[in-house]
């Protein structure tokens, strides 16, 4: 075997990833990723001229595998007995000699001293020894660098939280460590540190003795963090609620698609009941409730954001879900549309209501999605979890044929879902114009009254009104006549872009065709355009996804205990802290809450208010991107935080809208008109003399948007505003695609020139 003249100035200290050369004098660090020049010795006994010129071909635990480039030969570097002794074998390439040796073994071995100490130890010996040695600069800089990946280590700052160090003082907690451990070098430890490297190694080395250090160093910052964390102690929310705790609950899961009949049953056990609960995602879902109970002679009362409507002698309740007692006591309790749990904004009231619910028995109804949760929820708390299936009442019937492009081929009992405000009045006003079928319209921002309004007047048979347009706000809560569901496009604007709607809203609203005991008990569905109906199908198709995290929210107790901790910070930073500091366990995360900090850098302008209050008022029902009400919210907790008399101060449009933008003035009166009835139920009413009046306002309002509707035969949209909304598209960059032909066009195309291209290769 060739032997190099330089073996006998070679060491390799740790074969892992940094290899140390070392002369006799001095020392030189070659990395994997880096190389830093070694001195003139080096290039002197290995007889390099330009040794920057290396290139590391290998390097691990059997030896380094270099080229110097420049006399175009390559080593390998085989360390032979690591540590003590200072040989090691340079062989040129060529040569066939395998190395054996187990370099970190051998490294560890030889600071067996060091690496196997207890971490206490170690560090009162740094505390308690002299001040250091100077380094030598390499040294220093190494040491340094090895400090530096230490502060930066997400695993090391992560694995700080268990001791109360916070992710934002632990930067400054490792630069105070490095400061110490510089100042009280021990040899042994920095040459072990060293030969580790930067990474992993020497987090994991250091990391016990940054515990003991900063145990020592930081109880402020400790016990601080730590009681801001415990205020923010979101995990095991079941025991938040130790009176449903104290009962043993009888879950029943009505798990099927839509029109099986999973809510038609919990209904039955509800009206059976002494006393009983039922939550809806909706108002006019809760209305529709209250409404068909009533009628069957149960007496039930009404309870919404907006409405109390008790009902004397009434031991039943509809409500919305965000409304539910957790504190009264139930024989039976309807929870609807329970995949909901894993809704963004709102799944915190469904978690809330399945833990919290002190009732005998719980029905929920909802597809297959949370099963699963709902099975882990139901071992923690202990309850008695029964699974009922469902099946449609009878299928849905795909019509591949679809309408061509073309609206005019609606027919009578159709439902044309549409999901934005414009597509939906460009629809109503293309089929009244070229058809003789005239349509009623639904979407969210309208009242629940107005839409309820619109849908009896298509259900109603025998009247010209037997096309229905509407969002997708058509996929929960009304009992429709709908004989086909038909898809204007399967793409909507989320907010940021146009994205595909989900395969569960698709299957959602494809739904409700056909419903049994309607006109047309036989369900259909197919889309307006040809190249959409695949993405339809597929949809329809794809099963269930299995959600794995639900929604919480912190209750106002909490967030107060969690204020206690932090002074002179708004209400808004308030709650992006809490946010950042929660835990929370694995299946749950915390609820967006975007919307409501939003509303709370709003209200830092008002003086005076108390964090309950602030909170209370964040949470009233506005549209954010409604200057309007945004404006009319402020004013409301103006008047409030001032100790006068709420006023509604806006008065009612004589007449029904005759163009967008009147129609567009009632909508959003409305929102504020059911915004100040909000607050008067979740504030003295006292301080809301007005609510008679405002209810009153509200009524006249959704009639006035009925009428409106009906007449409606204008452009959805005012110049301006369609001005606005090409000039926000061409800011952000983007153009939006009426549906989902383009797009397949585009795919489809892309498909074919891969297929050419490979025919051509
Ligand atoms: N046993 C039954 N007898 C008579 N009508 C029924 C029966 N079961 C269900 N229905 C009717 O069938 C229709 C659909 O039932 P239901 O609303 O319970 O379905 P669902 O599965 O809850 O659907 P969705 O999820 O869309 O609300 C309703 O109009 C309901 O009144």
């Amino acid at each position: 075997m060739a032997r190099n003249p330089a073996t006998r100035l070679l060491r390799i200290y740790s074969s892992q990833f940094k290899v140390r050369f070392i002369s006799s004098s001095n020392r030189f660090a070659l990395s994997c990723h880096e190389f830093h020049h070694p001195s003139t010795q080096m290039h002197q006994s290995l007889g390099f001229t330009h040794p920057e010129r290396i290139q590391l071909n290998k390097c691990s635990s059997s030896g380094l595998d270099f080229r110097v480039l420049n006399l175009n030969k390559r080593f390998y570097c085989t360390p032979r007995e690591i540590g003590n002794s200072s040989d090691s074998i340079v062989s040129e390439h060529g040569d066939d000699n395998k190395i054996k040796s187990q370099a970190s073994a051998s490294t560890t071995e030889s600071f067996a001293h060091v690496s196997a100490l207890d971490p206490v130890k170690l560090y009162r010996r740094l505390r308690d020894g002299p001040i250091s040695e100077k380094l030598g600069l390499e040294e220093c800089e190494e040491l340094s660098e090895i400090f530096h990946s230490f502060a930066r280590s997400g695993w090391a700052s992560n694995q700080a939280l268990a001791i109360y160090i916070s992710a934002s003082f632990f930067p400054t907690a490792a630069h105070q460590f490095r400061n110490f451990f510089f100042k009280k070098i021990n040899r042994d430890t920095v040459d072990y540190l060293l030969s580790l490297g930067p990474g992993t190694q020497s987090e994991r080395f250091l990391f016990p003795i940054f515990v003991e250090f900063s145990l020592e160093h930081f109880p402020d910052e400790i016990k601080k963090f730590r009681s801001m964390i415990s205020s923010a102690d979101l995990t095991k929310p079941e025991t938040w609620f130790p009176f449903a705790r104290a009962i043993k609950r009888k879950i029943i899961y009505h798990c099927g698609p839509t029109n099986s009949g999973k809510t038609y049953n919990a209904l039955q056990r509800f009206m059976e009941a002494k006393k009983g609960i039922y939550c809806s995602p909706l108002r006019l879902l809760a209305m529709e409730v209250f409404d068909k109970v009533n009628s069957r002679g149960v007496y039930c009362s009404l309870l919404t954001g907006q409405e109390k409507k008790y009902v004397p002698f009434g031991n039943h309740t509809a409500c919305t879900v965000e409304m539910v007692s957790t504190e009264e006591l139930y024989e039976v309790a309807v929870i609807d549309e329970i995949q909901m749990m894993s809704d963004l904004y709102r799944g915190y009231a469904w978690t809330r209501a399945l833990l919290g619910l002190q009732a005998d028995e719980i029905h929920l109804c909802g597809d297959p999605s949370v099963l699963s949760i709902v099975r882990k929820i139901c071992k923690e708390t202990g309850d008695e979890l029964i699974e009922n299936h469902y099946e449609r009442f009878k299928p849905l019937v795909v019509e591949a044929k679809t309408l061509l492009g073309d609206i005019k081929n609606v027919r009578s009992g159709d439902c044309v879902v549409a999901f934005s405000r414009r597509e939906i009045f460009e629809t109503k006003i293309a089929i009244e114009k070229h058809t003789n079928h005239k349509c009623c319209v639904i979407y969210g921002a309208l009242p629940p009254e107005t839409r309820r309004h619109q849908a009896n007047l298509f259900n109603e048979q025998g009247n010209e009104y037997d096309i229905l347009v509407a969002s997708d706000a058509v996929g929960m809560g009304l009992n429709l006549n709908i004989r086909r569901i038909v898809f204007y496009n399967l793409s909507k604007y989320n907010g940021d872009k146009m994205v595909p709607v989900p395969a569960s809203q698709v299957k959602q609203i494809a739904g409700r065709a056909g419903r049994r005991g309607s006109v047309y008990p036989d369900g259909l569905t197919t889309t307006l355009h040809l190249p959409d109906l695949d993405y339809l199908i597929e949809c329809l198709q794809k099963p269930f996804d299995e959600i794995t995290k639900v929604g919480l929210f912190p209750f106002f107790e909490q967030v107060e205990l969690f204020a206690g901790q932090i002074a002179d910070i708004t209400f808004s930073q308030l709650l992006q802290k809490f946010s950042e500091n929660c835990r929370l366990d694995g299946y749950y995360f915390l609820c967006k809450h975007d919307h409501i900090k939003k509303v709370a850098n709003m209200l830092e302008k008002v003086g005076g208010m108390s964090l309950e209050d602030r909170f209370n008022f964040c949470f009233a029902p506005v549209n954010i991107r409604d200057p309007k009400a945004m404006y009319h919210l402020l004013r409301f907790a103006q008047s409030y935080a001032n100790d006068v008399p709420v006023s509604l101060a806006m008065g009612v449009p004589r007449g029904s809208a005759r163009n967008d933008g009147e129609l567009l003035d009632l909508e959003s009166k409305h929102q504020v008109v059911s915004m100040y009835l909000w607050l008067s139920n979740h504030f003295k009413e006292e301080r809301f003399p007005y609510v008679k009046k405002a209810e009153g306002m509200a009524a006249d309002i959704a009639e006035l948007l009925g009428e409106s509707l009906i007449k409606a035969d204008w452009k959805p949209e005012s110049r301006s505003q369609g001005k606005r909304d090409r000039d926000r598209d061409r800011e952000e960059g983007y153009q939006r695609p009426r549906s989902l032909v383009k797009e397949q066009d585009k795919k489809r195309q892309e498909r074919d020139l891969e297929s050419l291209g490979k025919v051509i290769a």
